[in-house]
């Protein structure tokens, strides 16, 4: 069991062009600076197999928590594989994944690809949807403590989301890794079946609820701060 303790703040500070100001005036707005808090000695306890859903609206500071708790985990001696930072090499998708033809099209179907065309496409001739799917299953394979995805499953549709969510959370957790997504999606608690649900609110306001499925450790409410 490992606690993260995080904190974040910001100090904005506006540049005073003329139509800032006019802007300011319009609305009544003071421009001095300010510094705003998204979450402040926030402790979360983060184990391996963990599932880790970060939800809430568009700016409410999602990203910002997983970038930390990842790195935070990496200063913790973990490695962490970010799908944003993955690369693709410019061959054919099935040279990319796997030891052989059968493990690649295992890799590539857990993690939502099983056209047999699209095996045999670059990542360039790929959507961005089929790309990113690509991405998953080169995170899946990674040799990593840790998975983690911004804004996950933004460029797929609903179904294939949830479908991909389900794949990912299971092979993580079966392979002992922690899963972590942060998304303003919401209606993906059932396919990830998170063991930690974190919502973050506006300002420094996050709920979080862990729910490990084990009898000495009932699902109970870890923090809920205003
Ligand atoms: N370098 C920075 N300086 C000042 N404010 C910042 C900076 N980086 C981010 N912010 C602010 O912190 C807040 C949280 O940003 P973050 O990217 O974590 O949001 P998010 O919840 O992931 O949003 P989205 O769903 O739109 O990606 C935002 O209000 C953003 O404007």
């Amino acid at each position: 069991m490992t606690i993260y303790s995080l904190s974040r703040s910001f100090k904005t500070s506006v540049e005073r062009t003329p139509r800032v100001l006019e802007v300011a005036e319009s609305f009544g707005l003071g421009l001095s600076d300010k510094e705003f808090t998204l979450y402040d000695e926030l402790e979360l306890d983060i184990r391996a197999s963990d599932v880790v859903y970060i939800t809430g609206q568009s700016g409410s500071g999602k990203s910002m928590l997983l970038k930390d708790l990842a790195a935070e985990m990496r200063k913790d001696g973990l490695k962490v594989v970010d799908l944003n930072e993955v690369e693709l090499k410019d061959k054919p998708v099935i040279e990319l994944v796997g030891k052989n033809v059968t493990e690649a099209t295992e890799i590539l179907s857990r993690a939502g690809i099983s056209d047999a065309w699209i095996f045999l496409r670059k990542p360039s001739e790929l959507s961005d949807g089929q790309r990113y799917r690509l991405k998953l299953a080169l995170v899946m394979e990674a040799d990593a403590d840790v998975w983690i995805a911004d804004e996950f499953g933004a460029v797929l549709d609903r179904v294939t989301a949830k479908s991909v969510a389900y794949n990912m959370a299971k092979v993580a957790r079966r392979q002992g890794k922690t899963f972590m997504v942060a998304t303003t999606h919401d209606d993906m608690t059932e396919e990830l079946a998170p063991s930690v649900f974190i919502e973050k609110l506006f300002n420094d306001r996050i709920e979080v609820l862990c729910e490990r499925y084990e009898e000495e450790d009932p699902p109970q409410m870890l923090m809920a701060a205003e």
